[in-house]
């Protein structure tokens, strides 16, 4: 990365030669998709101490389909030694000097991140398809996500594919009843990928830790390390487009939310299993309980400024308890081109509009992933600004035209 012209050494100075452009001119990356690299996809690889990273990443990296992968394996404490482990040409590794990823060197992973784009433009990295961040095992991935998609630069440059979480067969229960990291890891992934089956002797206690996953996180694809369907191709295109067909999958990307036929209550809320019937009786649970995936679903259009004020509310009053929330919109404004949106903690990224609709249902779909939220507040929410005022009331106009003037939401 240059270092600032006017003051040398300053790598990330705010001077108008180095300041960002700003957010207005950011452009949703659905349409430079097909003509340039970017946004550029990154996966987040993560999972506790030892669940078998690393041995994922460096099968992954045999395969063809990973060629111009960057991978960012960060380090856990004072000597780097990971990426020794990590066997593909040095070239392509790039080593975080120390510490956790999720906080302490967060500077460097965007540092690092924009580097690599600086690379390409220059023409030191001829082509860069993908980028893997490998966490340490004690990462709340959140902050990494949160990194990217709060940077200005790197959020037109980069787009967050999804999260890959790996899960011990043999320690993973106790893990997540130990450690409320390994119970958010879980929680925010795209893909949960069981390692180690092959040295757990007591296939129940598998099945249990599986159905206590799937309770987790209901809307993950949950694979086994072992399993044909663990390669590049089905870990690593876990976003909103689908690399196969190109075109944009909704139901891959949001689950059961978009899945029309099973919640037409809008309520997607997963209880937890109880029942263990296998005598595995994975007595604490207190960390899973506080974890909740919920979707909201509405049948027709909403106005902008109802849905902007939703997130707004839902951002500042409760951003620190969303983990992750993914979204597609209708527009009444425009119903043709939904809105995307992408959310960790409080940052949210700057939503993207998709020239058409896939197909499958429309309206709005959104699921949440959230530590202790009360669901009933943010369902109570999203009724209010949702719902449709009753036809000729005289606040009828007054609530189209200026949806902040909704009862009970001034700020
Ligand atoms: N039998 C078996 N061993 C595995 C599997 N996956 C990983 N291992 C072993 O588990 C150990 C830890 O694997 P790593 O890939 O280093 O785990 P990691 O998650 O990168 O570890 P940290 O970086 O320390 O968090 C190694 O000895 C691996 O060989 C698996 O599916 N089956």
């Amino acid at each position: 990365m240059p270092t600032c012209r006017s003051r040398p050494g300053v790598r990330t100075c705010r001077c108008r030669d180095c300041a960002p452009p700003s957010r207005a001119t950011a452009r949703p990356y659905a349409r430079h998709a097909a003509v340039s690299p970017y946004p550029i996809p990154v996966s987040v690889l993560t999972g506790f101490l030892g669940a078998g990273k690393t041995t994922l990443l460096n099968r992954l990296l045999r395969d063809p389909e990973l060629k111009d992968t960057a991978v960012i394996v960060n380090e856990f404490g004072e000597v780097a030694i990971d990426h020794l482990l990590v066997e593909q040409a040095s070239d392509g590794v790039i080593q975080l000097s120390d510490g956790c990823l999720c906080c302490t060197v967060r500077g460097e992973l965007v540092d690092t991140l924009a580097d690599l784009i600086d690379r390409l433009q220059t023409g030191r990295i001829e082509k860069l398809a993908r980028v893997v961040i490998e966490t340490t095992g004690l990462a709340d991935p959140a902050p990494v996500l949160q990194s990217i998609m709060a940077h200005p630069v790197l959020v037109q440059a980069f787009r967050l594919d999804g999260v890959i979480t790996l899960v011990d067969a043999v320690n993973g229960a106790a893990t997540l009843d130990n450690h409320v990291e390994a119970v958010k890891q879980a929680a925010v992934a795209d893909r949960l990928v069981i390692t180690k089956a092959d040295l757990a002797t007591d296939a129940a206690a598998v099945d249990a830790l599986r159905r206590r996953l799937r309770a987790l996180n209901p809307n993950a694809a949950i694979l086994d390390v072992q399993g044909p369907e663990a390669g590049a191709a089905g870990l690593l295109a876990c976003g909103l487009y689908d690399p196969a067909t190109k075109t944009a999958d909704v139901r891959r990307w949001l689950g059961e939310a978009a899945d029309d036929g099973h919640h037409h209550d809008g309520h997607a809320h997963h209880h937890h299993d109880h029942h263990h019937h296998d005598g595995h009786d994975a007595h604490h649970h207190h960390h899973d309980e506080r974890i909740k995936s919920f979707s909201l679903v509405h049948e027709r259009p909403v106005p902008y400024a109802a849905i902007e004020m939703f997130l707004d509310l839902l951002m500042s009053v409760h951003g620190d308890r969303l983990l992750r929330m993914k979204g597609i919109i209708e527009l009444r404004e425009d119903p043709s081109r939904p809105l995307v949106v992408h959310g960790v903690q409080k940052t949210l990224h700057p939503p993207a509009r998709l020239p058409a609709w896939p197909d499958g249902p429309r309206g709005v779909r959104l699921v949440l992933i959230t530590l202790d939220m009360p669901e009933d507040y943010v369902r109570r929410l999203f009724a209010i600004i949702t719902e449709e005022p009753a036809v000729d009331t005289p606040d009828r106009a007054a609530v189209r035209d200026n949806p902040l003037g909704i009862p009970g939401f001034m700020r």
